[in-house]
């Protein structure tokens, strides 16, 4: 017992500190420590998250991806209309007609677009021996079941010479032979076109409802790089194309691009523009400084950053991979290899698909094409090839493939002659020429 009965006081617990945030359990290795391209892109999308939608105007929607399901509330065509300038008529009343022993009917009305049906005649339906002069796109008047166009009438104004018969319903556009009022149009997940647009605006939709551009930060890595348009200093540097091409790309796949200059190997530098890029972006790709070398800079700044991960993925090229939620809002960051192969290999089977599903557009990943290979493939074993093709259909519809260019990481040139990616799973180590191969045409939507 303490002096006075009082009790000692008891120490106040030492609080528990907030267990860091880490990332989701990462996918595991083979026997070499690579993981497989699959689980590694499941595993990064699992971490995007589709971006809010807004509704907007139609021309601010092309290209966004629609997350509403379009039902149209209209017929279209509203009415039966005329596809042709000419005469609505009965087509029983001239069955008989011929260039040599023409029919000739009353012309009594004319109805042009934008005019009611009643027009020409008013209430009364067209009778035996009548015909309306009619432009396209007015209403058939009614009792009238065929149009005969100008071509084949003497284009009289009180009464036409009808050189031929017309079947019935001969160029009368029907109402709702387009779109039925209820129709699905669009599914949720499309990326909206400029033809979308236009079926959206022809049922009366004015705005939509669809997610915003990611923004996307690219940033390029590396002390040996240049902006093009200077001058090289010495011969040891080189232009940085990695940056524009990961922006064209992000660009292209739909989002609103920051391109960030060039950062050098310094690490404090590094930290700071990557960290004041934050407040604009919805997603960062840097290429760049993630392999074994001593001035990889990703890899030595990121961690301070955020959450982040550094793996190598069985895939050729792109073996060296980053990911990491970074910042207070925990951004998601590819961080890809340099080699601009590679980068651009890595961005089409992870940046692609990430931005797509910021998006809400769907599928993710661009989806693959048959083709004959022209002639033999090869691939190393346990790693998914990407080799860059030509992808041609011929007459027939045939496709086919050839490889462009060797498998160098490095070779920009034989990149920009491709159109397509050559996909050879893991376990494929040589495809036969004449033999069917999978590639991702990267020059369609
Ligand atoms: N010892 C090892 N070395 C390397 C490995 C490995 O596993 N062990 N992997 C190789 C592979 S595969 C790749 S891909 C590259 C990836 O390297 P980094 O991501 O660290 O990229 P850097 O070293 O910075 O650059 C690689 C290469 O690409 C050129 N480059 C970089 N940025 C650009 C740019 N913006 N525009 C144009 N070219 C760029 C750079 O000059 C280098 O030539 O690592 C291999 N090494
Ligand atoms: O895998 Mo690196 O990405 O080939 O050149």
């Amino acid at each position: 017992m303490g002096l006075f009965r009082r009790k000692k006081a008891e120490p106040e617990p030492e609080p528990t500190p907030e267990p860091a945030p880490t990332l989701p359990e990462p996918p595991g290795q083979d026997e070499r420590g690579l993981r497989s391209v699959e689980d590694q892109r499941a595993w990064t999308l699992s971490m995007i998250h589709e971006l809010p939608p807004f509704g907007m105007q139609l021309l601010d929607a092309v290209g966004l991806g629609l997350c509403e399901e379009i039902r149209s509330d209209v017929n279209l065509p509203g009415f039966d209309n005329t596809a042709m300038d000419g005469y609505a008529v009965r087509a029983q009343d001239i069955a008989a007609a011929t260039a040599d022993a023409p029919i000739v009917l009353e012309v009594v009305g004319r109805i042009a677009a934008g005019e009611p049906a009643t027009a020409g005649l008013g209430e009364a339906d067209l009778a035996e021996g009548q015909a309306i002069r009619i432009m396209t796109g007015a209403p058939i008047p009614s009792g009238a079941d065929a149009v005969i166009p100008f071509e084949r009438t003497d284009r009289g104004e009180d009464e036409v010479r009808c050189f031929g018969p017309v079947p019935e319903g001969a160029n009368i556009r029907r109402r709702g032979s387009d779109v039925e009022e209820g129709d699905l149009l669009i599914t949720e997940g499309t990326r909206l076109n400029d033809r979308a647009i236009g079926l959206l605006a022809g049922v009366g939709i004015d705005q939509v409802m669809v997610r915003p551009r990611p923004r996307v930060v690219v940033i390029a890595t590396g002390s040996e790089l240049v902006e093009p348009g200077m001058d090289l200093e010495d011969d040891h540097q080189i232009y940085d194309s990695n940056s524009w091409m990961l922006a064209a790309a992000a660009g292209a796949a739909g989002a609103q691009v920051y391109r960030v200059g060039l950062l050098a190997d310094d690490p404090e530098q590094v930290k700071q523009s990557i960290s004041d890029q934050l407040v604009r972006a919805d997603l960062v790709v840097t290429s760049g400084g993630i392999s074994e070398g001593d001035h990889d800079i990703i890899k030595e700044v990121m961690p301070e950053l955020g959450m982040v991960d550094f793996s190598r993925v069985a895939m050729q090229p792109g073996k060296p991979q980053g990911f990491g939620l970074i910042g207070e809002d925990e951004i998601p960051v590819f961080m890809l290899p340099g080699n601009p192969v590679s980068a651009y290999v890595s961005f089409e089977n992870f940046v692609r698909p990430a931005i797509r599903k910021l998006m809400g557009v769907e599928p993710h990943l661009r989806e693959p094409r048959r083709a004959i290979a022209s002639t033999v493939l090869r691939s190393k074993p346990g790693v998914a090839q990407f080799h860059r093709g030509f992808v041609r259909t011929d007459m027939s519809g045939r496709r086919t493939v050839e490889p462009v260019g060797g498998s160098g990481s490095y070779l920009l040139d034989s990149l920009q002659r491709s159109n397509c990616l050559i996909l050879m799973e893991r376990d494929v180590e040589m495809i036969a020429a004449g033999q069917s191969v999978m590639v991702w045409a990267v020059d369609e939507e």
